[in-house]
């Protein structure tokens, strides 16, 4: 099937229903439910070891599911963030893609300077891949994932080993040409800010099951389960009458005490990093421990109050000590 069967295609490109996949005797991916809409941006998050690259090879049709079903619309392509380049020009890597996927010749130039255009890397077309930096040889990748139209794109930690510049440059060109091309995706980061600058969805991948499927801003406001909210970032716990809140440094603040209000708590400063702009304050108290951001001059030691601005809340209590 090409993509131009998919138009007016209204369902997914992809689906997992309670997919199980194993590696050798040990059971990686655990009940995996997952529909892919065409055009969609899934980004996967999860510590190391939770099985987003054994997600993104069951996706790929290299690692089959051990049960449950898979479907897929059209063919996949697969980005891996350290592929070697034939030592050739850039247009002419992208050019053999092409060629690989049977683009007819007279087609794959143009398809492939539109696609290193799509990255920003047009510049590029003419130069021995070899002779490339680490973010130029990435944008020359993406470039080729691209160039093929695949009706599902994999990508595999795209902004790997990039300096901070370099990293932010390209997720934002990412996000654009990825918005631009239409392609459906499903791609595997480690930063979250990767994850919220990029994705339609994310799933959070703990333990090898999918703990959260949902938009950045339900996850924002509403982590579905305390684990989820805890690999988000919400670390910080205050301890409420009716149950638990959990907190990112931005969801609390330092307050002067002449604005003390009834529902703020009353802290002891326990750490103090500095930062580029403001600090990372560690505070505890009989109902919270967590880390806010403020830019008040506090040092450790000092009695502060803490005003609740956000966070999650869970009915039931489980502080950790
Ligand atoms: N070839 C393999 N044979 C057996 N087990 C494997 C193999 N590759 C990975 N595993 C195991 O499968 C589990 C999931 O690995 P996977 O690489 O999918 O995780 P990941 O989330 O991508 O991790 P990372 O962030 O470290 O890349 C891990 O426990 C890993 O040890």
């Amino acid at each position: 099937m090409t993509a131009a069967d998919l138009a007016g295609w209204p369902g997914p490109v992809a689906h997992l229903a309670d997919v199980e996949v194993r590696r050798g005797r040990r059971t990686v991916l655990h009940g995996i439910d997952l529909e892919i809409a065409a055009g969609e941006t899934v980004v996967v998050l999860g510590p190391n070891g939770a099985g987003k690259s054994t997600l993104l090879q069951t996706l790929g049709g290299i690692l089959p599911p051990a049960s449950g079903r898979m479907g897929m619309v059209g063919r996949s392509a697969t980005v891996l963030q350290d592929a070697g380049l034939a030592r050739r020009s850039v247009r002419a890597n992208v050019e053999l893609a092409l060629a690989w996927w049977g683009v007819p010749r007279r087609e794959r130039r143009a398809r492939a300077d539109a696609a290193l255009e799509l990255l920003r890397a047009g510049h590029l077309a003419r130069r021995p891949a070899g002779a490339l930096s680490g973010g130029e040889r990435r944008r020359v990748h993406l470039a080729r994932g691209l160039a093929v139209r695949p009706e599902l794109l994999l990508l595999d930690e795209p902004f790997a080993g990039l300096d901070p510049d370099a990293h932010d440059r390209l997720t934002l060109d990412l996000a654009t040409a990825l918005r631009e091309a239409g392609t459906a995706v499903v791609v595997v980061v480690h930063e979250r800010r990767d994850a919220w600058a990029l994705a339609d969805r994310i799933g959070v991948l703990l333990d090898g099951r999918l703990a959260a499927l949902a938009t950045p801003d339900e996850l924002e406001v509403a982590p579905p389960t305390e684990e989820v909210a805890r690999f988000l970032g919400f670390t910080g716990e205050v301890r409420l009458p009716d149950g638990l809140l959990l907190a990112r440094e931005i969801d609390l603040a330092l307050v002067p005490p002449a604005d003390r209000r009834p529902d703020d708590l009353d802290a002891r400063v326990e750490q103090v990093l500095r930062r580029e702009h403001g600090r990372r304050v560690r505070v505890a108290g009989e109902s919270c421990s967590a880390w806010v951001e403020t830019t008040a001059d506090v040092a450790a030691g000092e009695q502060v109050v803490v005003r609740i601005v956000g966070g999650a809340r869970f009915p039931t209590p489980t502080i950790r000590t």
